[in-house]
Formats: C-alpha cells, structure tokens, sequence
C-alpha cells in the first residue's frame, strides 16, 4: 500500500521501459516479476502486459466462488492475467491474523488455479541460522500440505524483524538459513515442478552481491520504488550470471 494506483502505473512504465532495454532481462538471464496492490493490477498489468515482466497479486481467498465479502479470487486474479499470488506475507499473518492453516489453503487455492504461488516464511525473532531455518521449514511443510513439488513455486524467504527496516537481515545469516532451507527443498521436492529461494527483507541495491548463489534472487519492497535504483539491482543480478 506504499503506492497510489496511478503512482504504481508510472512505475511500472518506468519497468517496462528498463525490461525491454536491459539484455539481462531480454535474454532472460534475469526474470522479473511484480505484485501490485490489488487496486492497481489493471493499470500496472497494461504497462506490463508488452513486456517481459510477469505480473500476480499479493493476496487471495481460498475460496474461488462464493458468499466472501471483500474477497478476491484466484479466478479472477487469473482472468486479470497474473502467474503469480503471494502466500503467507508476515504482515499478513500479523495485521490478518492469518495462521497456518490459512496460510495452506491459500496455497492450495493458487496452485489450484494454475497461478505460481509466491510462499513467504521467515522467522518472527532474530534467532541462530539453524533455528530459523527449522522454522521456515515447519512453515513450508505446513503450507505444502504434503504436495510434493507438483507444481512450481517461488519461496521468498523474510525474516519478518528485518522487513520494514534500512537494512536487510546480515547476509551470513540469509546464507546460512538459505542454505538449509534449500537443502531442504531439493531431499523432499527434489527438481519437480521447479522450486525457486529469493531473500526479502530491506533488500536493495548491494543485497543480492553480498548473498551470492545462495539465493536465486530477492523480494523487493521499498528499495524498488525508485525504478533507478531497481535497474542498479537488476545490474547485480546480472553480474551474478
Ligand atoms: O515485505 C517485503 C516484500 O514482500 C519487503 O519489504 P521491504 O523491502 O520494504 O522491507
């Protein structure tokens, strides 16, 4: 919500632009994609829609049709062209309420609607490596309900202290848990359906450099809405190759 609907259209023009000029993201080295508020997925999805730049939401009702005020379908969100719907976000488990079996059905509910569902873990405390990632691991399997790697899926990895902060989580520490959490993922999901690790979290220009190939990419909040200093990331992403 840190952006007006007509604000998150000039961004995303700004995107495009830088998309459809940077050879990273033309050859497709580096893949984009961005999840408005849900007020502005029409006008950011016409910006996009030429580009190489995928588009989702940040939320979704485990339910597709039905008596839910104030809901939004997967359904929908799918008619509206998004691949993607966010899962899990800490501040939807904190300002919601949203527990984990919320957290499941909604994961249940995108994958049902062939949208890719972006799964978001982390823990509440800072804590050691090995205890965090026991904790986003007991969040994964939780959400995965048993699906073991049917479909594809994006794990964004935020430790909810380090979200909404200046600077993201130390990256000895991103490393270490990343580093178990994927170890993690491939024993159980193995290569099926293709499971993918990006670190959220304060993350910015610098951050991507400083995890190196333990993640395969971030999660970018505040430090994306100056479309300049997200072509600076995309130049980190780049050099990573
Ligand atoms: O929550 C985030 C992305 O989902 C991260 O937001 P910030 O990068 O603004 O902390």
């Amino acid at each position: 919500m840190y952006l007006g609907v007509d604000q998150a259209a000039e961004w995303a023009d700004a995107v495009a632009l830088i998309a459809s000029t940077h050879d990273a993201v033309r050859s497709g080295a580096v893949r984009l994609f961005v999840l408005p508020s849900l007020p502005a997925t029409v006008a950011v999805s016409a910006k996009l829609s030429d580009s190489a730049v995928a588009w989702g939401a940040q939320d979704l009702h485990w339910d597709d049709r039905g008596a839910v005020t104030g809901g939004t379908s997967g359904a929908d969100l799918v008619e509206l062209g998004c691949t993607l719907v966010e899962v899990g976000h800490a501040e939807r488990r904190k300002i919601f309420g949203e527990d984990a079996g919320v957290t499941r059905r909604k994961f249940a509910a995108a994958t049902r609607n062939g949208l890719t569902p972006v799964l978001c873990v982390g823990e509440r405390e800072p804590m050691p490596a090995a205890d965090a990632a026991a904790e986003c691991i007991a969040q994964l399997e939780s959400a995965f309900a048993g699906d073991r790697g049917s479909t594809e899926v994006i794990v964004a990895y935020e430790p909810e202290w380090a979200i909404g902060q200046p600077q993201p989580a130390p990256p000895e520490h991103v490393r270490a848990v990343a580093d178990i959490v994927r170890e993690h993922l491939a024993s159980t999901r193995g290569t099926a359906g293709e499971t993918t690790l990006i670190y959220g979290g304060s993350a910015g220009i610098g951050t991507l450099s400083s995890l190196g190939d333990s993640v395969d990419g971030l999660f970018l909040g505040r430090f994306a809405h100056n479309p300049a200093d997200f072509a600076r990331i995309i130049d980190d992403a780049a050099a990573l190759t």
